[in-house]
């Protein structure tokens, strides 16, 4: 049975990624992409999905007592086998201890098991993008750290997720030593190991004893079928490999305040969230992750959203990150191409257009969430804020100095020219509500986010265009929003034209500069978002999901948990408004919402108190770095209550 979801922790090659749980189960990987099916499924079903656990073997977690180390050795006696006898599933035995090592997707548990501890290191070194060895790894090494340990890998492979069983069979090898193969359709996947593998209910096992210096070695490495087998991987000289990767990675960050761990971390997270040989990025390496456990509210996020993809390019480029930048204008390009009539909200991460969104029904769901969807409807959807988005990455690109793209620039006229034509068009806005379209004021605010900023490129740069009926137009929907879209009587804006509900996407209006933060109107809204949509500890619910009459209004059943990426807008607005030590509580609750190794889901059940929704969610890390830069640009820690002043416009200038 799948653990929590903050049981997980990511690894990942830049091109797909697994999902670990604290008892040494891979629960979940696609291969070879982040948006191909899954060979490991058990977080969205039960073992018989497909999982790969390393643990211990006894499942009794004492202290050690056994001085005299064992020979290193696998259970190749059929009597010993018996010692241990397979079951249905390995023991599953939590970690004592886990983290990454360093700054890098490396994991390491540690188990005090009977007879001493033992470590597991898992990780997926990056792919070289072609030639033979442009193939997906997982490397688990399991070293003896102390005494002896019995250790069990229990290996169940379900390709498609979880639906097929494949043809599992022993490869021998010239020098005696075998693999083991598992075949099914275009798929195969291989099994390298120090230790001798059994089959069992349609399980590969191992059963090895770890002496303390000991280190075993495990490598699944996945080939289309038709192709040649794969090399086996030195997994030693992949781990070093891995770690200078993320060692170089990391040291080119600028960040340099009080909140380095997690905005690193955030940012490792990032960049296992990139698909390396196009520069897409995916909102999250999971589907169906549900928003509202026991719930409909499940989506699969392992594609390109243009919103989410521009803002982690913005904290990406504000931590001094300009190939993944210059990388996804790139593919924002080529996926756009052509008439922007038929921009689409979100692409796959190659920049396909077909996501079609079906219902995978032999899996149960995760603690029987249903259904698990593939695809992602919201692809046919009409966002207008994702014009905003997107031409503000662009403009933040210019802006620090990335080389001008005659192509990007052509790009961003002619969505401007779009959005002067549909700009008044009722949409399905940033929550991709399922019911009626609606004239949402975050999407029209984003709209003048995208005139705005393209009348500031003309001006500062040799870039033609209209600029007077551009600077009428930005007048015009300025003035059309805060004349629809702001509730005078109770002093706030609204989610869409003339309702009474709040959005808490309308933090982002002082943020965008729409309106300053000192104007009465957006310390209204703030007011009545904190007062109308926080929950009890105080995080953000992104919009009610009833209305009065308890109706649901997003066209889905059931509730959802508090939305993290408005609870970290809330921060940042409070600091913008000179409630600086308000803002700096609100984010360290937030940064303490995090899992043991730093990651965060979409969403955080108040009640429950857990993780919900996709993970880890770029929608989510994002806002962290963002109110990391802009509360360490206000100074100091635990700043007293003040007014808007000094420190909150260097909050501003921090985000420019
Ligand atoms: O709430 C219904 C919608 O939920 C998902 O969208 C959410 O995730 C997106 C990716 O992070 C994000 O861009 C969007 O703002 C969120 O509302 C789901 O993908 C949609 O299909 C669904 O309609």
């Amino acid at each position: 049975m799948a653990g929590r979801i903050e049981d997980y922790a990511l690894i990942g090659d830049m091109q797909t990624a697994a999902l670990v749980s604290r008892d040494g189960a891979v629960d979940w990987l696609c291969l070879p992409r982040f948006d191909s099916p899954a060979v490991f499924a058990g977080l969205l079903g039960t073992d018989e999905h497909g999982f790969w656990r390393i643990g211990p073997a006894e499942p009794v977690s004492v202290a050690p007592e056994s001085p005299e180390p064992l020979p290193r050795s696998v259970f190749t006696d059929p009597s010993e086998l018996r010692v241990i006898p397979p079951t249905a599933s390995a023991p599953a035995v939590p970690a004592d201890r886990r983290r990454y090592r360093g700054d890098s997707l490396i994991l390491e548990q540690e188990w005090d098991a009977q007879g001493g501890t033992v470590r597991v290191i898992d990780f997926m070194p990056p792919r070289p993008l072609t030639g033979v060895d442009s193939v997906p790894q997982m490397i688990r090494i399991v070293e003896g750290v102390e005494g002896s340990v019995r250790m069990r890998s229990a290996l169940r492979m379900r390709f498609s997720y979880g639906r097929i069983v494949p043809w599992v069979h022993r490869v021998e090898q010239p020098d005696g030593t075998h693999r083991t193969a598992a075949v099914a359709g275009p798929d195969s996947v291989w099994l390298d190991g120090e230790a001798e593998t059994y089959g069992h209910h349609l399980t590969t096992y191992a059963d090895f004893t770890v002496n303390a210096g000991d280190r075993i070695a495990f490598a699944l490495t996945w080939q289309a079928s038709h192709l040649p087998a794969p090399s086996a991987p030195d997994a030693e000289a992949m781990l070093e490999g891995t770690e200078q990767f993320w060692l170089d990675w990391v040291a080119q960050c600028t960040y340099q305040g009080p909140y380095r761990e997690p905005v690193v971390r955030s940012l490792i997270t990032l960049k296992g969230l990139t698909y390396a040989p196009t520069g897409g990025i995916v909102a999250a390496p999971t589907t169906s992750l549900p928003e509202d456990i026991g719930g409909e509210r499940n989506w699969d996020y392992r594609y390109t959203w243009l919103r989410d993809a521009a803002i982690t390019l913005s904290s990406l480029l504000r931590t001094g990150y300009r190939d993944e930048a210059r990388a996804w204008r790139e593919w924002l390009l080529r996926a756009v191409a052509g008439d922007p009539e038929n921009l689409q909200i979100m692409y796959g991460i190659a920049g396909e257009r077909e996501l079609t969104e079906s219902a995978l029904d032999w899996l149960p769901g995760y603690e029987g969430s249903q259904p698990v969807r593939i695809g992602n409807g919201a692809a046919g959807q009409l966002q207008l804020d994702v014009y905003g988005e997107v031409v503000e990455a662009l403009h933040l690109a210019h802006m620090t100095g990335l080389v001008r793209n005659d192509h990007a620039h052509h790009l961003q006229l002619k969505l401007i020219s779009y959005l002067e034509e549909h700009w008044t068009a009722p949409d399905e806005g940033i929550w991709e509500v399922r019911g009626p379209r609606r004239h949402f004021v975050h999407s029209k605010v984003m709209a003048w986010v995208a005139v705005d900023r393209t009348i500031k490129l003309i001006e500062q740069s040799p870039a033609e265009g209209p600029l007077e009926r551009w600077k009428d137009l930005r007048d015009r929907i300025h003035a059309d929003v805060c004349e629809k879209g702001y509730d005078a009587d109770r002093n706030t804006f609204t989610q869409y034209y003339g309702s009474k509900e709040l959005d808490a996407s309308l933090l982002l209006i002082p943020q965008v500069g729409f309106l300053p933060p000192d104007d009465k109107r957006v310390i209204g809204t703030i007011e009545a978002i904190q007062r109308e949509l926080s929950t009890e500890d105080g995080f953000v619910l992104r919009y009610p999901t009833h209305d009065q009459q308890g109706e649901n209004v997003d066209g889905l059943s059931g509730h959802e948990g508090a939305f993290l990426a408005c609870s970290f807008w809330l921060a940042d607005d409070l600091a913008m408004i000179g409630r600086v030590q308000e803002a700096r509580e609100l984010f360290e609750k937030l940064l303490a919402l995090r899992n043991d190794v730093g990651l965060l889901a979409e969403e955080w059940d108040p009640r429950a108190k857990r993780q919900v929704g996709n993970f880890p969610q770029a929608f989510s890390h994002v806002p962290l770095i963002d109110t990391a830069l802009r509360l360490t640009a206000c100074g100091g820690a635990y700043l007293s209550a003040q007014p808007a002043g000094p420190a909150a416009e260097r909050a501003e200038q921090a985000m420019m």
